[in-house]
């Protein structure tokens, strides 16, 4: 956020248009040889807005969504202060409806929030911001410290990871001494190594070059788990299953990504 079945689902369930208007095209059924969705999630936002005090009154980030994502890939797009943040953070319960609810598999993420974020993980754009231990074993390790309780285990383990991203002789170096393109990585294995059925990751790709971009597009895109894309990239998000166009506090195209696509380029007059 990998199809077949479980994409027609969730497009089915909505049936109508609810928090914007709906694309009529076909939703994007997976490739031979593509990973399928490992275990069907089901994100429901049921009339749901946010709201924050500012010093200039209140300032509406959503306003009122009820949607259903059961999709394999979703990306959402949409121009910069739109809200797509706004949208990712309130699946882990980052942020917190001012009214209506978010359930991740029946999991109310206001009422449930630390048992909701074990089922969500969560990519920053910045890996900074989630890279918390001094070394590159130590942080794999920490994610891991919930389902291998013995250290021995957790740090082989955690050097099995490495070694698959191509950072073993970087276990015992500082995360600060790594590129963009391998924090990013490594951010993003730690973040899978605490067992998330659904990955959202936000502008993941943002700050990287174009090599780096392809590489963690690459892992996003082989994973089993249900991922939610906030993405600048237009390719990227013409890769998944669906798309949500995001403008101005609200969900405006939510459809097939290339209809999705169109109708953001359009939008913006290019
Ligand atoms: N806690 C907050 N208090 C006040 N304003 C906020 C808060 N959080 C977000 N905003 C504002 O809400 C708007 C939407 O923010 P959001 O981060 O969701 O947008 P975005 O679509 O992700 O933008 P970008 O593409 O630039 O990352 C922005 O104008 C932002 O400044």
């Amino acid at each position: 956020m990998g199809a077949g079945d479980t994409v027609l689902r969730g497009r089915h369930r909505q049936g109508h248009p609810r928090g914007g208007r709906r694309g009529s095209g076909p939703a994007r059924l997976p490739a031979a040889g593509e990973p399928t969705l490992s275990a069907p999630s089901t994100i429901s936002l049921h009339e749901v807005t946010v709201t924050v005090d500012t010093p200039g009154g209140d300032l509406v980030l959503l306003r009122p969504t009820t949607v259903e994502l059961g999709e394999h890939r979703i990306a959402l797009i949409g121009g910069n202060g739109s809200g797509k943040s706004t949208f990712a953070r309130l699946l882990n319960g980052l942020v917190e409806p001012t009214t209506g609810t978010v359930t991740v598999n029946g999991l109310d993420t206001a009422k449930d929030g630390p048992a909701v974020r074990r089922q969500v993980g969560f990519v920053f754009t910045n890996p900074d911001a989630q890279l918390v231990m001094p070394t590159c074993l130590e942080d794999i390790a920490l994610s891991l410290r919930r389902s291998v309780p013995r250290k021995s285990e957790r740090h082989a383990q955690a050097r099995a990871i490495l070694d698959e991203l191509g950072l073993g002789d970087k276990a015992d170096t500082s995360v600060h001494a790594l590129s963009g393109g391998q924090k990013q990585m490594l951010a993003l294995a730690g973040v899978l190594a605490t067992g998330p059925r659904v990955l959202v990751a936000d502008e993941p790709t943002t700050l990287l070059d174009l090599r780096n971009t392809r590489l963690v597009a690459e892992r996003l895109f082989s994973l089993p788990q249900q991922l939610v894309l906030v993405t600048h990239d237009l390719e990227l998000a013409a890769r998944c299953d669906r798309a949500l166009v995001v403008d101005d506090a609200a969900i405006v195209f939510d459809g097939a990504p290339a209809e999705a696509v169109a109708f953001y380029r359009d939008r913006v007059g290019r």
